[in-house]
């Protein structure tokens, strides 16, 4: 597994924000939008490309396009549902699916209620969108769903990360090249409720309201 964590004062700065506790929701949602798209851009750098003969207004030449088939971008929801414009708005035409998962908060397990993706991902490059890699459960099944798949490989693109996480990922993942994790911060650790510490609070809560 490979493991990027942005260093860019933007970077840090956006997340400061995002992380205080009076940020309110349209805020806070503007903010992980500003962040995924600079997030995006170094998640992207090794997708795949072919060369493009074009004709300028003087010359003919080679340019540069993005391979077929196209990468597919896969919000988790709900949190994950905030990246999704950040991403579109530096790779609009990736396809989209969706994978709804919601963490057990007692057992820490993850729990799929909701899948709209091709069952076949052969061939295909698959960026998952969660912001907050707490215990890694979520990641670590929904990695494995794509690559059961067929997935060609899955740079996950997360805010936060927790070392037991990370931890667990890397245990997980292994030496395998085909799973990359972008993160815009590693934190100090997690609670006893499996919060990120100091984190941001529950990312969905903070985008979308709190739902029981
Ligand atoms: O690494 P983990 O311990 O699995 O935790 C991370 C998951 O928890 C949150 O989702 P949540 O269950 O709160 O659902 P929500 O996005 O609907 O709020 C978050 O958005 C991640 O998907
Ligand atoms: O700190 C955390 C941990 C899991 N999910 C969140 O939204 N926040
Ligand atoms: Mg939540």
């Amino acid at each position: 597994m490979r493991l990027q964590v942005i260093d860019h004062p933007l970077v840090a700065h956006k997340l400061t924000a995002l992380r205080r506790k009076e940020t309110p929701s349209p805020v806070f949602r503007q903010l992980v939008e500003e962040l995924m798209t600079l997030l995006a851009y170094e998640a992207t750098r090794d997708i795949d490309v072919e060369p493009l003969e074009i004709e300028t207004p003087v010359a003919k030449t080679t340019g540069t396009a993005l391979s077929n088939p196209l990468p597919i971008v896969v919000p988790i929801l709900r949190a994950g549902l905030g990246m999704l414009s950040g991403m579109e708005r530096i790779m609009p035409t990736a396809e989209v699916g969706f994978l709804g998962m919601k963490r057990d908060e007692e057992t820490f397990e993850a729990v799929t209620y909701a899948n709209r993706l091709p069952d076949d991902l052969s061939n295909r490059q698959c960026f998952v969108l969660d912001p907050m890699l707490a215990t890694g459960h979520t990641l670590i099944a929904s990695i494995d769903y794509l690559l059961e798949r067929g997935a060609k490989d899955v740079t996950a693109i997360c805010l936060l990360g927790a070392p037991e996480g990370i931890k667990a990922l890397e245990d997980h993942v292994g030496d395998r090249a085909d799973v990359t994790v972008v993160l815009a911060a590693v934190d100090e650790r997690l609670n006893e409720k499996g919060y990120i510490v100091p984190g941001l609070g529950d990312a969905g809560d903070r985008l979308y309201g709190v739902v029981d």
